[in-house]
């Protein structure tokens, strides 16, 4: 059956159209799924038509033309907009009408708000008393003050436990004193902390009668709150231009010995008496929390960016005619070869894998806040964080090379910054790095792994939590023809084979005289692709469970196709290790290939559909090549001749320099 989709409109390019025709789901209901509700899907398109009323929201000109220092205004002129109109555009307590709003209006480049909504107001949330909550939240709610989460430093980001700021507690003033003794020791990287903020949460290393307690997090006021002039004792400052996130304002920040009252420490857990006696923390890594909110939000925001370079991508490849099949008076929509399906399809599928991921990472987050919060349990945590860990990783490692296909699926014109994919890949790929390095975090869940199989080798596999269970049985041989269990079960093997040997060799390693750190880094590599092998398992389980939660039949039945997909791409990505130990033959090979390229086929008729189900407004896309309406042609020659070397027919460096040296060449 096919759906009135609600994308098609009169004059659209007709092989769009012809593609939006073939749908066999309605979009409005797949959006449904992708955003979590039918409410938020619908806000969505209505927030963004909202938008599109108000003129001084559309970009000023195309972002890919502005110079930095236009982009920081930019960014922030749409801020102060916004602002008079939030509270028409959405109901500013939803957290996802405002991040739809953000992205709609903001684009990819950055703004000053970025990492208080992100970053700063959670950290609140997470680490303040009740009554740093009355001092602080309302204010940051309401935007009298913005904050950002100033962690990092130029000499350490991934161990925490080598910060060198140090905020030493004085009992006579009832004060800490920040200080940045070094230049490895400035605060380094921060998003909106150089220009913007006036206000930061302060990670820094405490000290009480010259005793390290390790980094605790601080609120600290870094400008006046009347003419935002640094406050003395501080620097602070931009650090220049970054592969993306240039409409940005990631800074530096140093103390000289500044003071800030003993409250300003965030005690809901841990805290300092006026006497310096110290109030342990119930769980010794519980300040981490903001780093462990944005690593359980990443898989989500990671899908979208992916379904963004993908919506590009698709649209494109549809309208894009080159070349020929059968018919050599035709030719064809370059998204009817094999190649270009399989470059793009399976991306698809992991899009949306890796949202309904980040759905389930989400709710455990938000649980594990509430049991903090209310009861200070903590007994989430530990999962939580090796879970997000490695998801983090995975994720942005998969979206970083989707990204990249679909650039290049738009052959020379997805080089060009009229694509925006460049864009879109520099912001992604910062998550390969922020939040923890991914190297860092996969081996954090490999501690974790580690573990469990440690539990299972000496007899107590019955304290396994469920998510780690298959690491002590998952040895079936499996028949592939009976569905989306077989998959799990093969992989489980393959995980658990990787989980296992990786282990054996850490321990042999300490066996033979290495110490444990030495051994773990001799054992570094396979106890990551251990992690990968976990991950990927946990994507593909989540995956399964989603789509067998659908009730709309046509919706489910395209998403049945996507998930096959992505079970085979799986399974044949990492096939190398069921084939090494015999525990895949050749014919399941075979048999898992044939499925592959059954499943491209079968997606194809609802490729386009599949990414219009994103809903990204032309507005959000930024994209030439991904209008909806797919008029490409028109619009990249109009595109290219606003680009300012076009304002005159003879630019002032050929008349000044080259000119001159071809008259020379004349002589
Ligand atoms: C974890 C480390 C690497 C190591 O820590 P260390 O102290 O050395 O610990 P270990 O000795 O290795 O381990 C000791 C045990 O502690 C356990 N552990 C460690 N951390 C945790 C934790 N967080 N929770 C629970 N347990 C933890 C560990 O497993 C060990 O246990 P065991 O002994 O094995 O039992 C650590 O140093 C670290 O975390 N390093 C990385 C540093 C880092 O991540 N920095 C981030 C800085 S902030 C930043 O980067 C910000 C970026 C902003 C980007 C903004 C972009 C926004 C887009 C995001 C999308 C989000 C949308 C949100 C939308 C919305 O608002 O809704
Ligand atoms: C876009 C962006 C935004 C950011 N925003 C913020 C922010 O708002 N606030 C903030 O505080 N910070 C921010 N950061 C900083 C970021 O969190 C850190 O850069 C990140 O945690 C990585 O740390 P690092 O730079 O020290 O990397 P390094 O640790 O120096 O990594 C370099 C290499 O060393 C390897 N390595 C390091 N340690 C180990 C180990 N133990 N085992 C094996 N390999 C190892 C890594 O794998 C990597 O290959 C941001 C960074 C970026 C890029």
């Amino acid at each position: 059956m096919a759906f009135l989709n609600k994308e098609i409109r009169d004059g659209d390019n007709q092989d769009l159209t012809e593609e939006r025709r073939t749908a066999t789901f309605d979009t409005d209901k797949m959006a449904e799924v992708i955003y979590g509700s039918e409410k938020l899907a619908r806000r969505r398109r209505e927030i963004s038509h909202a938008v599109s009323r108000i003129p001084e929201l559309a970009d000023s000109r195309p972002l890919p033309f502005l110079d930095r220092f236009e982009k920081v205004t930019e960014g922030t002129r749409k801020l102060s907009v916004l602002d008079r109109h939030l509270a028409e555009l959405i109901d500013v307590n939803d957290n996802g009408e405002a991040l739809h709003l953000y992205h709609e209006v903001m684009g990819m480049e950055g703004h000053p708000l970025a990492l208080h909504e992100v970053m700063f107001v959670p950290a609140l949330i997470g680490q303040a008393s009740d009554e740093q909550y009355e001092k602080w939240l309302g204010r940051a709610k309401r935007r009298e003050i913005i904050g950002c989460y100033a962690q990092t430093e130029l000499g350490h980001g991934s161990n925490l436990r080598k910060l060198e700021t140090t905020a030493t507690y004085t009992p006579s003033t009832q004060e800490f004193i920040l200080h940045t003794p070094t230049i490895t020791a400035l605060k380094w990287w921060p998003g909106a902390l150089g220009k913007s903020s006036n206000y930061a949460v302060v990670v820094a290393d405490l000290i009480i009668k010259d005793k390290s307690y390790g980094p605790h997090p601080f609120i600290v006021q870094l400008r006046d709150e009347k003419t935002h002039q640094p406050l003395p004792g501080i620097t602070v400052g931009d650090i220049g231009p970054k592969m993306a996130f240039n409409g940005g304002d990631n800074g530096y920040l140093g103390f000289d010995n500044f003071r800030i009252p003993r409250e300003n420490l965030l005690n809901r857990h841990s805290r300092v008496e006026a006497d310096g006696t110290y109030v342990r923390p119930p769980h010794a890594k519980i300040g981490h929390s903001a780093m462990i909110r944005v690593r359980s939000h990443m898989a989500t925001g990671q899908g979208w960016l992916l379904g963004h370079a993908l919506t590009i991508a698709i649209r494109y490849s549809a309208v894009r005619i080159q070349g020929f099949l059968e018919d050599k008076s035709h030719e064809v929509k370059v998204l009817d070869y094999q190649t270009q399906q399989h470059r793009l399809f399976p991306a698809i599928a992991r899009a949306y894998a890796f949202i309904f991921c980040g759905f389930e990472t989400i709710r455990l987050y938000d649980q594990l806040i509430l049991d903090m919060n209310s009861n200070g349990n903590t007994s989430g945590m530990a999962d939580l964080h090796a879970l997000t860990s490695g998801l983090k990783s995975v994720v942005t490692h998969f979206v970083g090379q989707g990204i990249e296909q679909a650039r290049m699926a738009c052959g020379g014109h997805g080089y060009s910054m009229a694509s925006y994919i460049s864009e879109i890949y520099g912001v992604a790929i910062g998550g390969c790095t922020y939040e923890g390095e991914n190297m860092v975090m996969l081996l954090q869940l490999a501690r974790y792994l580690v573990k469990s199989v440690e539990l299972v080798k000496s007899g107590k596999a019955n304290q396994l939590g469920p998510m780690v269970a298959y690491l002590a049985v998952a040895d079936h041989k499996v028949n592939l023809a009976t569905g989306p269990d077989s998959y799990v079960k093969m992989f489980q093997y393959i995980s658990k084979r990787q989980s296992w040997k990786a282990t054996e060799k850490f321990l042999k390693f300490m066996e033979n005289g290495d110490s444990r750190d030495v051994a773990w880094n001799k054992t570094a590599v396979e106890l990551t692709r251990a992690s990968r092998l976990h991950t990927r398992l946990y994507i593909m389980e989540t995956f399964i469970r989603r789509v067998e939660s659908v009730t709309d039949i046509p919706v489910k039945s395209a998403l049945t196709d996507l998930l096959n997909l992505h079970l085979n791409y799986e399974l044949l990505d990492v096939a190398s290790y069921a084939l090494e130990d015999g525990f895949m033959s050749s014919n399941q090979m075979d048999f898992i290939k044939n499925q592959l390229y059954s499943s491209l086929e079968k997606i194809r008729p609802n490729a386009v559909s599949l990414v219009d189900s994103f809903q990204f407004s032309d507005m959000q896309l930024r994209s030439v090549l991904g209008r909806r309406d797919g008029h490409v042609y028109q619009n990249l020659f109009d595109w290219a001749k606003s680009s300012p070397l076009n304002k005159t027919d003879v630019l002032p460096s050929v008349t000044q320099y080259l000119k001159p040296m071809m008259e020379k060449a004349k002589l």
